[in-house]
């Protein structure tokens, strides 16, 4: 992808916004996806190319259609590209892994049959091939660190749809993973949650520097989450603009920046004619 992308804020902003370190880690590169049923093939993307940094919070943003949650299943490694190459630390992708998590927007992807702590614990255990003391003790520094230590042993269906996503929050940053895979995580969540569990993410990022790559299609969402975003035009799938942002605060000149900034992508991703970078 191109190495400077356009900002959506102001000059100044920009230095804050490019990729975090120099660490390539994910490239796709040329990549087309499809799906390939009795009666017909579809394209879910075609030729994208992009690379996500070390510590990046690198965001996929597009409407309905646009190919972002295949294409995230691609680099999580469960479906193969029919063109182009997929790589992680320079190493093609060849399937799933324990260096790939996915979080996704569904609720139930806990087992109900297991308590938040074994839902963390257990995968530590057998990906990770810790012992079970070993295992206990990182879950709970994880789940600690979502602020749901003393739901230990409370099962999911006890639980909020925000804390279910906390706990699979937890459950994902304990494996340590490469690449931490978010796919709509809060889109079915309640506005007010939905904004204090971006908040919460920023906060994890900050103690944590895990590298992030979010798929969404709220502008709003990319904007706050991101630093830097990839548009995505639909059918097939395609690079519209990569964008980079910045961490905003609540004062009234950063409110009227990321105001501009919603409406420059908003004009991006749905006018045809394209304003100048
Ligand atoms: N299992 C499937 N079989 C056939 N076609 C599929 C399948 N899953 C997705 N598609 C098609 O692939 C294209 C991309 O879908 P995808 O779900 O990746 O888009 P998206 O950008 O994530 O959309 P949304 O935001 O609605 O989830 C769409 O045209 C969709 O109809």
């Amino acid at each position: 992808m191109a190495p400077n992308p356009a900002s959506v804020f102001n000059a100044d902003a920009r230095q804050d916004a490019q990729p975090i370190t120099s660490d390539k880690l994910v490239s796709v590169i040329h990549v087309s996806l499809e799906y390939r049923t009795a009666q017909r093939i579809v394209r879910a993307t075609h030729d994208m190319s992009f690379d996500v940094y070390g510590s990046d919070r690198f965001v996929l943003l597009g409407p309905s259609g646009c190919g972002k949650s295949t294409l995230l299943k691609a680099i999580a490694g469960f479906i193969e590209p029919v063109a182009g190459e997929i790589t992680l630390d320079g190493a093609r992708v060849r399937g799933p892994g324990a260096d790939r998590i996915v979080v996704f927007q569904e609720f139930d992807q806990l087992p109900p049959w297991k308590t938040v702590l074994q839902n963390v614990a257990f995968p530590l255990r057998v990906a990770k091939k810790l012992s079970r003391a070993q295992a206990r003790e990182r879950a709970l520094h994880y789940l600690d660190k979502v602020g749901l230590a003393s739901f230990a042993d409370a099962y999911p269906h006890t639980l909020s749809g925000g804390m279910k996503q906390r706990v699979a929050i937890a459950r994902a940053l304990a494996m340590q993973p490469r690449v931490l895979l978010m796919d709509e995580p809060f889109a079915a969540l309640d506005a007010l949650t939905r904004r204090r569990m971006q908040e919460e993410l920023l906060k994890l990022w900050a103690d944590e520097r895990f590298t992030l790559l979010f798929v969404t299609h709220s502008i709003e969402e990319a904007l706050i989450v991101g630093n830097r975003v990839l548009l995505l035009s639909p059918h097939p799938g395609r690079v519209r603009a990569e964008l980079n942002s910045h961490p905003y605060t609540r004062d009234g000149a950063s409110r009227v920046d990321f105001q501009r900034g919603v409406e420059r992508i908003h004009h991006l991703l749905f006018d045809t004619d394209e304003p100048s970078a």
